[in-house]
């Protein structure tokens, strides 16, 4: 996959893409992330992205000019990319239009910042994205959020993880069972005796059923969505 960003703040992604999985990913050449600076992108000496909004109001809008002339120079050749716009009333991210956004050959992030963009980028535009309902300063920390959910799921990412991971519960939304590690008891507080059992039919049986009775009592929503898709096993319902 290669995604193409689109950012005033391009320094924003260094350590994001130099770090853990995903830097991992990108030097061993699974993915390709590439960060552009809307500046350089313009045409005037002083390299201006923003302007005032027509009709008044607060802030800065970034011209649609720079940002036609990077998709323009970005989609020359290769596969045309499904453009995402992060915005803060955009349609909520989830687990499911990570996995869909996964499948996607190209992906462009255009990252807006001040008060947006200029309403006639959405013209570039497949998707506008938020990821939650609360209000950030500008589109490059939601750019890497989506980044992170998606490329994690692409094939040889988490490398010998996939492989460890039994069931998809994270795939399905559901919530993370508890997690330990040594020592097996620390200020009184014990690991689970099935954990110290060794025995993995009764650890997986244990995991799922701590990861539905947390999604249970946290996130109903999640477990109805899963009932109505017929996601969920008649075992995982009982
Ligand atoms: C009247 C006047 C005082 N109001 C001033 C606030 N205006 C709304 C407003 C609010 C913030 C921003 C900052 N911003 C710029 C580009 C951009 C992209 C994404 C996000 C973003 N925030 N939260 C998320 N989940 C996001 C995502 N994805 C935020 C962004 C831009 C715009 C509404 C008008």
């Amino acid at each position: 996959m290669r995604i193409d960003v689109l950012t005033v703040l391009p320094g924003l992604f260094d350590c994001f893409l130099k770090e853990g999985v995903i830097g991992k990913a990108i030097s061993s050449g699974k993915v390709e992330v590439k960060v552009h600076n809307i500046r350089d992108f313009t045409t005037d000496k002083h390299r201006v992205v923003d302007d005032v909004p027509y009709g008044g109001g607060p802030g800065m809008v970034l011209k649609p000019e720079p940002i036609f002339r990077a998709y323009d120079e970005l989609t020359k050749e290769g596969e045309k990319p499904y453009v995402l716009l992060t915005e803060p009333w955009g349609e909520k991210f989830n687990q499911e239009m990570a996995v869909e956004l996964s499948k996607k050959p190209r992906l462009m992030i255009i990252c807006g910042r001040y008060e947006g963009v200029d309403e006639r980028v959405k013209s570039l535009v497949d998707r506008e994205v938020s990821i939650g309902d609360y209000v950030l300063t500008g589109g490059e920390l939601p750019a890497m959020v989506i980044m992170d959910a998606v490329l994690r799921l692409i094939p040889g990412v988490l490398g010998n993880l996939e492989s460890l991971r039994a069931d998809s519960f994270s795939d399905r939304g559901l919530l993370g069972y508890p997690n330990y590690t040594r020592p097996a008891e620390f200020r009184g507080m014990k690991v689970p005796e099935v954990l110290l059992s060794g025995h993995h039919k009764k650890i997986e049986s244990w995991r799922k059923e701590q990861s539905l009775r947390k999604t249970l009592e946290r996130r109903p929503e999640i477990i109805e969505n899963l009932k109505r898709k017929g996601l969920l096993t008649k075992e995982e319902l009982e």
